[in-house]
């Protein structure tokens, strides 16, 4: 029994899993010690960000998340309307970042991600298995929004440059990176006793291991995201974060990455999403709503 419990009590369900995005983005920004990213000991490979500034952005982003799942609601199924609401509420939450920030793009990548997925659990919140919420948010993913801006963004410059595929197709193909790699890892991070943060730690490696992060190859080129990938693979295959051997290869990565200006934006951007795919699978999330 907890001694003190600062969950409110009767949240509605669109508050609910507004708290629990935000709660995600905070639980992975605070994550220590993440390679060349923002985390509890410093700003990685980021001159322009730092703790605090996440903290923000993420708060911040609440009243997106909550209109993106009232509009799931209101709408009630997958179609064009409930996507181009989604795009506009999506293009609201950034700019509400961009003031908070100063301008500076803490959680572009995640407010897509997360966004999708809060709308995917609020359309059918009974159905909440990871591959039916990953499968609704494809879904929606795979819906061209005809107002969204097409700017030449990171993205897009590392699309045209690499043929990579990025956050669009990520999620477009069922966010495979986190209900195939990340999720399994976690699970099995835990099961081996790890504990909690490195179990988180190694399913954000596991994402790493094989992510086409647009960030890193706008940053680092190819080097940048093969240092990145077999790193992340160097550290798992050496027993983890909770081994000696796997905290050596961590720091390892770390010092490289940082190096090379290479920063996992997009891989952390989806260890929010496994950690809010998670506490809403395990129920933990939504049975304190009232809905
Ligand atoms: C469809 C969109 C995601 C736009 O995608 P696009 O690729 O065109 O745009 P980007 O601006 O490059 O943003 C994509 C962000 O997604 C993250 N990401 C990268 N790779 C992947 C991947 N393979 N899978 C999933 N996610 C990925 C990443 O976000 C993180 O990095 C951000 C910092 O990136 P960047 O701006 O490049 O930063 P710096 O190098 O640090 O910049 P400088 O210092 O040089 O200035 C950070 O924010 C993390 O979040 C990518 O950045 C989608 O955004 C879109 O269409 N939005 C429109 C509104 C909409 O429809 N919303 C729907 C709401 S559900
Ligand atoms: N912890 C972090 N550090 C840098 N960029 C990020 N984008 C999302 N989370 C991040």
């Amino acid at each position: 029994m907890h001694a003190l419990n600062l969950q409110p009590k009767n949240l509605s369900l669109v508050e609910r899993l507004a708290d629990l995005a935000v709660d995600a983005l905070i639980d992975e920004a605070d994550l220590s010690p993440k390679p060349a990213l923002v985390d509890r000991r410093g700003n990685g490979a980021h001159t322009d960000l730092h703790l605090g500034l996440m903290h923000a952005s993420a708060l911040s982003l609440w009243p997106a998340f909550k209109e993106m799942a009232e509009a799931a609601i209101e709408f009630g199924e997958v179609g064009l309307p409930l996507r181009e609401a989604v795009g506009r509420i999506g293009r609201e939450g950034e700019q509400a970042m961009l003031d908070t920030t100063g301008g500076v793009n803490t959680h572009r990548g995640a407010i897509w991600a997360l966004g999708l997925l809060v709308t995917a659990v609020a359309l059918e919140p009974q159905s909440c298995r990871a591959h039916s919420v990953a499968l609704r948010a494809a879904r929606l993913a795979l819906l061209d929004d005809r107002f969204a801006p097409r700017p030449l963004s990171h993205g897009a410059q590392v699309a045209q440059r690499y043929g990579a595929r990025g956050a669009r197709e990520e999620a477009q193909l069922g966010f495979r990176a986190v209900t195939q790699r990340a999720l399994p890892q976690l699970q099995r991070s835990r099961a081996a006793g790890h504990g909690e943060q490195n179990a988180r730690l190694d399913a954000l490696l596991a994402i790493m291991t094989n992510l086409a992060d647009t960030c890193v190859l706008y940053r680092a080129g190819e080097e940048g995201l093969n240092t990145m990938q077999r790193g992340a693979k160097a550290v798992l295959d050496a027993g983890g974060s909770a081994s000696l051997g796997g905290r050596r290869r961590l720091h390892e990565l770390d010092q490289q990455l940082i190096a090379l200006n290479a920063s996992p934006g997009g891989a952390a951007d989806l260890l929010a999403a496994c950690l809010f795919i998670d506490r809403i699978e395990s129920g933990d999330g939504l049975i304190q709503g009232v809905f």
